[in-house]
C-alpha cells in the first residue's frame, strides 16, 4: 500500500477566553510514500497540533490536508496513531488489545489469530500475550500499542512522542525495532519528538518548527547511512546544527513566557 500526505497552507488558531492562540501558520509539506519524517521543536511549537490534524482528530482553521489526493475530514484506517501514554484497553490482555481492531473489522477468526501470532513474534511479546497492560513495563506497553497499529496495516503511522517516557536503553531498542518495521512494512511515518538525537537517529527528513506560531523553520534531509552511529562526526555535526535552531525557538518561548508574566 502507498500513501502520500500533502499539507497545504495549514493554519490552526485556538480560540481561548483570553486570547487567540495561533498554533500553526501556513504549513506546507509534501511527504512521499515510505518517508520517515520527524517533527522537531520545543514544547508548544505545534507538533501535536499538526499530527492531530493529519490524524483527523482536529481540523485546520484554514488550509487542507490530503492523503493520496483525498481530503482528510475524519480519522481513518489509513492513518494509525501511537500516543505517548500507551492508549491500551486495561481490561484486555495483550493479545486481545492487538486483535481489537481486526475484530471490529470482522476479520475471520483464523486470520485474526495468525496475524496476532505474527505480531506477537515481531514485537517480542509472545510470552506476555496473556498479561494485562497493568502487569507490563512501559516499553512492553508501547510494543503492544505499536503491534495494535501494525495489525490494522495502516500505510501511515502517526507517532506522538511514543518513546518519551521510556528509559534510554528501552528507548533505543524500540527505535531500532521501529526502524526494522518501517523498512520491512514500507510505512510512511510522521513522528513527533523534541529529542534532537532521536530525530537524527530515526528520520529521513526532519522538520524543525518555530515556536508560536508554528511554521516550518527548516526542512532537513538526513543523509547519513543507517544504522546511524550517534558518536560519529556527521551525526554530531547535524546535532549541533539542529541544536542551534531548536535553541533559538526555545529562547523565543522563554521570552514569550517572561513577557506574559510581566504583563500580568
Ligand atoms: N485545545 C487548545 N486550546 C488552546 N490552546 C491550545 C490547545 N491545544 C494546543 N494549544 C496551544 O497551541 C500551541 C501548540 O501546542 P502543541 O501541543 O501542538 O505543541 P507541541 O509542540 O506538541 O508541544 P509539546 O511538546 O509540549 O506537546 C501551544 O501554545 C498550546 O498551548
Amino acid at each position: 500500500m502507498t500513501a502520500q500526505i500533502k499539507i497545504a497552507q495549514v493554519s490552526k488558531i485556538f480560540k481561548t477566553p483570553g486570547d487567540d492562540v495561533v498554533a500553526l501558520r501556513d504549513i506546507n509539506l509534501e511527504i512521499p510514500n515510505g518517508q520517515f519524517v520527524c517533527l522537531l521543536g520545543p514544547s508548544g511549537c505545534g507538533k501535536s497540533t499538526l499530527l492531530n490534524a493529519v490524524a483527523g482528530f482536529s481540523h485546520p482553521t484554514s488550509g487542507s490536508i490530503t492523503v493520496d489526493g483525498s481530503l482528510i475530514k475524519d480519522t481513518g484506517p489509513d492513518r494509525g496513531m501511537v500516543f505517548q501514554e500507551y492508549a491500551l484497553f486495561p481490561w484486555m490482555t495483550v493479545e486481545q488489545n492487538i486483535a481489537f481492531g481486526l475484530t471490529i473489522q470482522k476479520m475471520p477468526q483464523e486470520l485474526i489469530d495468525s496475524k496476532v501470532a505474527e505480531l506477537l513474534e515481531t514485537l517480542k511479546l509472545v510470552e506476555f500475550r496473556k498479561r494485562f497492560p497493568k502487569d507490563l513495563s512501559g516499553g512492553m506497553r508501547q510494543r503492544v500499542a505499536i503491534a495494535r497499529i501494525l495489525a490494522l496495516n495502516s500505510p501511515i503511522m502517526l507517532m506522538d512522542e511514543p518513546f518519551g517516557a521510556l528509559d534510554a536503553l528501552t528507548r533505543r531498542s524500540l527505535q531500532d525495532e521501529l526502524l526494522k518495521i518501517w523498512q520491512e512494512h514500507k510505512k510512511t511515518i510522521l513522528f513527533v519528538t523534541h529529542s534532537i538525537e532521536e530525530s537524527i537517529y530515526l528520520a529521513d527528513r526532519i522538520i524543525v518548527l518555530t515556536y508560536r506560531p508554528g511554521t516550518v523553520k527548516r526542512d532537513v534531509l538526513v543523509d547519513i547511512p543507517r544504522p546511524r552511529d550517534p558518536s560519529s562526526a556527521e551525526f554530531n555535526a547535524l546535532k549541533r546544527e539542529l541544536g542551534a535552531l531548536v535553541m533559538e525557538e526555545q529562547q523565543r518561548h522563554q521570552q514569550a513566557e517572561l513577557c506574559g508574566l510581566s504583563s500580568d
